[in-house]
């Protein structure tokens, strides 16, 4: 009795509300619920709250409710007995209140993210709120979710305390509609034959509070109309009386494991703005999959009240597969291995759950099984918490996140005072920069760290040469580090007074470092758009902390200088030409479309005055005739002097550039460099002298050349002056020799999945890499940069770097067995669809193609840049269809679907340099 007692109130109490104590909480409540005397409850939960398990409030009537449970979900307590709510409310740090009901959920800040803000949208919507229809599979959460949301209404009076939850399952009516219609909308006395008197309905019972009709779709065609009566009119009627209207205000919710293209619900749906869809456990990420297993085994600890191992290989098979009936099923799952572990060992301290405790289902192979590598074992112990397990899954995020938590706490208890916690922010945020910098693999080659650090590379650059500054060295990965381990994750807390501090720490900040503070929006201003970030105050508040340390030396103080021209980037090759003839980053380029207005040339000016430091002056050289017409638009009251040159060309960007240095006076260097370029400047190259370069290139984007890239450097022996370079193959592709990398490097050759086609650059396919067929080609092109030893130990590398599984580990961050074996299936299953055979260079293509691709589509990043339109379809859609049919299974094992365009591709891969494929052709 005690014990189930403790377990009841556990239960309960994850959805306690100290302002609105429920009586479930009292000794006479639980008497009833139990069926017992008053004072045998008392007594025991009088023992419990000694032991420590409960906790008692003195107030009238005397609640209990269960300690841990409490600290689990809100805050710790420091003691066990209190006399009011107030004196434990007191208690609640400032992180805590306003307890969000749904980051109970499981994922409510990722797969249900969207979820949870449309819920809360129909929630708050005035006046009764808005209807809401949820789908998903059965056990996705769709009950759990109507609990929280009753939660949330009661927690922010958007109903009354009293008000109820009423839930009707439709499907338990299955065979008699008529009893359902009764019990939903009421009946009159002699509606139907046994209705002796008159009863109110579901919706009768849930005026003022919320209704949940579960499996709606089972509603007869009586009971709809009545439901679209409702929901257009806000009114029912009993069943056998018409005449009496009786005015219901309830929030409705329904909820259907039915596609909705049934007829009942492609009308019902219309009246229902609000429709949200819970993922099936299948689409939620391993990250997920993995709490949801913790907090199972959690909740099934505090039961058993003994500390609880549980094997790695446990959580790795409780993660790894597909429940039908998803984390309802998992849940039972869960328990029921506990439990066959408990009655093993119930007599043990401790209970060891191992894979002999599993359910046999889980163990067979035959279902759908997902990507997720071993687990660690975990020891539950009464002091375990969901945080702690997932920290140490995930720990830099949590990191990340912490360190926002810490700030703030030092910033309240310093009154909220700066000057008074500035140098334990400071610590702070060093520490965190610490653990980024030191801490991060390395060598996790994440394809989104590179891209990261690639850009954010590139932007530190036009920072310094805006600025004229230099960052630290480390500052390019110390951001790249924070901006990928911080994630997409939204960390903002929901309460008004967190949020006020924030801002009022922000606002402070800025006012202390403000030109840490400038660079900072800046550099995140730049890549905000790049890279897709939700930027917040804590972001910049760290970053101007963490900057502020950073050393950046002031340069030369000239003018800046800034190539403006139309075309397709012809001022950013100027520029690009220029700087690297001066050695300096003197020039900014600005590419203009063949269009532009001098009007818009102008705002694009003034917008860069703006926001970089013009005080030393500004040089514009621009590449058209109507220089007046560009002034006109330039304000009376610019405070510098602004020089613009016309007819830009590298010899003046050059001559200009070397002048800016000598720091003349700005007319002066001005008329020196016009002079100087008059002068029919040649720059030659001296070929000996330039950089030997290889470049690696890819239809698709350029995170599959960085790759290429990064593995060819790394066969590269130590001391071989070779630069590998990633570039876009469009760019390649049209600008050909024109692309400023022929005139800055000596390109020996280019490497990737797609030949562009330059004139005199030899090309080696990544398939021809990958099979060592030509590897005797790239041994020749490297000759000049390699003597005949460094030659073979490269050779050496390349073989050993270059294998399929290596390049495909290298590209995808997804288990590499399993996608080669899905590949070489649909390779198989296209062979035998389309009749005919692929040669061994076409398989190692899709092997790199179709990995990325996988990858690509599960991240949501389709490639656009393949245009497949109607007619080149119609012509080739047998193909085209075989090509999808036989993609079907990694669709499937993915939940991927892949758009035409893609397909297209696949079909040039295909049968690319073949006329038309016909049954006998060898591919
Ligand atoms: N996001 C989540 N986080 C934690 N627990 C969850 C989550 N979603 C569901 N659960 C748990 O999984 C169990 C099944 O959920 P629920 O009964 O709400 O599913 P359902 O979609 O209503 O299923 P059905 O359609 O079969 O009624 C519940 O015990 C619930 O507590």
């Amino acid at each position: 009795m005690k014990q189930e007692l403790l377990s009841y109130l556990n239960n309960q109490t994850d959805f306690i509300d100290l302002n609105n104590l429920n009586d479930l909480f009292t000794a006479a409540k639980l008497a009833e619920v139990f069926q017992v005397k008053r004072n045998t409850v008392s007594h025991y939960l009088n023992q419990l709250t000694k032991e420590g398990k409960l906790v008692k409030i003195n107030s009238r009537p005397v609640y209990y409710f269960h300690k841990e449970a409490f600290e689990h979900q809100f805050y710790l307590l420091s003691g066990n007995v209190y006399s009011s709510t107030e004196e434990i409310m007191k208690e609640q740090p400032l992180f805590g209140r306003e307890k969000d009901f749904f980051s109970l959920m499981i994922g409510h800040d990722k797969s249900l993210n969207r979820v949870v803000e449309q819920i809360k949208t129909a929630l708050n919507y005035p006046d009764n709120g808005l209807p809401v229809l949820i789908t998903g599979e059965s056990g996705t959460g769709k009950s759990y979710l109507v609990q929280l949301i009753y939660q949330y209404c009661l927690a922010h009076d958007l109903i009354n305390e009293n008000a109820p939850l009423v839930t009707l399952n439709c499907a338990q009516y299955a065979n008699n509609p008529e009893l359902l219609t009764s019990n939903l909308f009421g009946h009159a006395k002699g509606a139907f034959t046994g209705a002796d008197s008159d009863k109110t309905g579901a919706f009768e019972s849930a005026n003022g509070g919320i209704l949940f009709l579960d499996e709606v779709h089972r509603l007869n065609s009586e009971g709809q109309e009545k439901l679209f009566t409702y929901l257009d009119q806000g009114v029912i009627y009993r069943m056998g009386d018409t005449a009496k209207q009786i005015h219901i205000k309830t929030r409705l919710f329904f909820a259907t494991t039915e596609a909705l293209d049934s007829t009942f619900l492609t009308t019902f749906i219309r009246r229902i703005p609000i429709q949200v869809r819970m993922p099936s456990i299948y689409e939620r990420s391993r990250n997920e999959r993995i709490e949801l297993v913790y907090s199972f085994f959690l909740n099934e600890r505090r039961r058993i009240s003994k500390r609880l191992l549980v094997s790695g290989q446990v959580i790795s098979l409780l993660t790894g597969r597909s429940f039908k009936g998803n984390i309802g099923e998992l849940k039972n799952t869960v328990k029921v291995t506990v439990a066959k572990a408990f009655l093993e060992q119930r007599d043990l301290k401790d209970i060891q759950v191992t894979i002999y405790h599993l359910p046999e289902f889980v163990l067979n192979n035959n279902q759908q099984s997902l990507q997720t590598p071993t687990q660690e074992e975990i020891m539950l112990t009464e002091n375990t918490t969901i945080n702690q397990l997932v920290e140490r899954y995930n720990p830099n995020q949590k990191r990340v996140i912490d360190t926002f938590e810490r700030i703030i706490n030092e910033f309240q208890k310093a009154d909220g005072k700066l000057s008074d916690c500035e140098n334990q922010l400071k610590q702070t945020v060093d520490h965190l920069f610490d653990y980024l910098l030191f801490e991060t693999d390395r060598q996790q080659k994440h394809e989104m760290l590179l891209y990261l650090t690639q850009y954010i590379r590139e932007t530190f650059r036009q920072m310094e040469s805006a600025y004229q500054i230099k960052f630290n060295g480390n500052s390019v990965y110390a951001l790249s580090y924070y901006l990928f381990q911080r994630g997409s994750s939204k960390w903002y807390p929901e309460d008004n007074e967190l949020q006020e501090l924030i801002r009022s720490l922000d606002r402070q900040i800025k006012a202390t470092y403000p030109t840490s503070y400038h660079y900072v929006e800046r550099i995140l201003e730049l890549c905000k758009l790049k890279l897709d970030l939700d930027i917040s105050e804590m972001d910049r508040i760290v970053l101007a902390l963490y900057l502020k340390k950073a050393d950046w030396t002031r340069g030369l103080s000239i003018p800046k200088a800034i190539i403006v021209a139309h075309g397709y980037a012809t001022a950013s090759s100027i520029a690009n030409v220029a700087n690297r003839f001066l050695g300096k980053d003197i020039f900014e380029s600005f590419d203009m479309p063949l269009d532009v207005s001098p009007q818009r040339i102008a705002e694009e000016i003034l917008d860069y005055s703006e926001n970089n430091d013009i005080s030393n002056g500004l040089v514009i050289l621009v590449d058209m005739g109507s220089l007046k017409e560009i002034y006109q638009y330039f304000p009376k009251q610019i405070t510098v002097p602004i020089a613009i040159m016309n007819n830009v060309t590298t010899p003046l960007a050059i001559a200009l550039g070397e002048n800016l240095q000598k720091k003349l006076a700005l007319s002066e260097m001005v008329e020196l460099s016009a002079k100087q370029a008059a002068f029919d400047w040649q720059i030659i190259y001296p070929e000996e002298n330039r950089f030997k370069a290889l470049l690696t290139t890819c239809q698709t984007g350029i995170g599959t050349a960085a790759h290429i890239s990064h593995l060819l450097e790394k066969s590269l022996p130590g001391a071989c002056e070779l630069k590998i370079l990633p570039y876009e193959y469009h760019i390649l592709a049209d600008n050909q020799k024109d692309e400023t990398v022929f005139a800055i490097y000596d390109v020996l050759g280019i490497i990737g999945t797609d030949n562009p086609q330059i004139e005199d650059i030899p090309f080696l396919s990544l398939e021809e890499l990958i099979s060592g067929d030509e590897n005797q080609k790239l041994m020749e092109w490297l000759a000049p940069v390699m003597t005949e030893e460094e030659n073979q130990l490269f050779n050496k590398n390349v073989i050993r770097n270059f294998s399929l599984e290596k390049v495909i580990d290298s590209v995808t961050i997804l288990d590499t067995e399993k996608v080669m074996k899905e590949i070489e299936l649909f390779m198989r299953d296209l062979e035998t669809q389309a009749n005919l055979t692929l040669s061994n260079a076409k398989k190692l293509a899709l092997y790199v193609h179709i990995s990325c691709l996988i990858e690509r589509l599960i991240r949501n990043v389709p490639i656009d840049t393949y245009q497949c339109d109607d007619e080149c379809y119609q012509c080739r859609q047998s193909d085209f269809e075989n090509i999808k049919k036989s993609f079907s299974v990694i669709e499937t094992d993915y939940s991927v679907d892949i758009p035409d365009a893609e397909i297209a591709y696949i079909y040039d891969i295909i049968y690319r340099n073949v006329d038309r494929p016909t049954k006998d052709d060898d591919f």
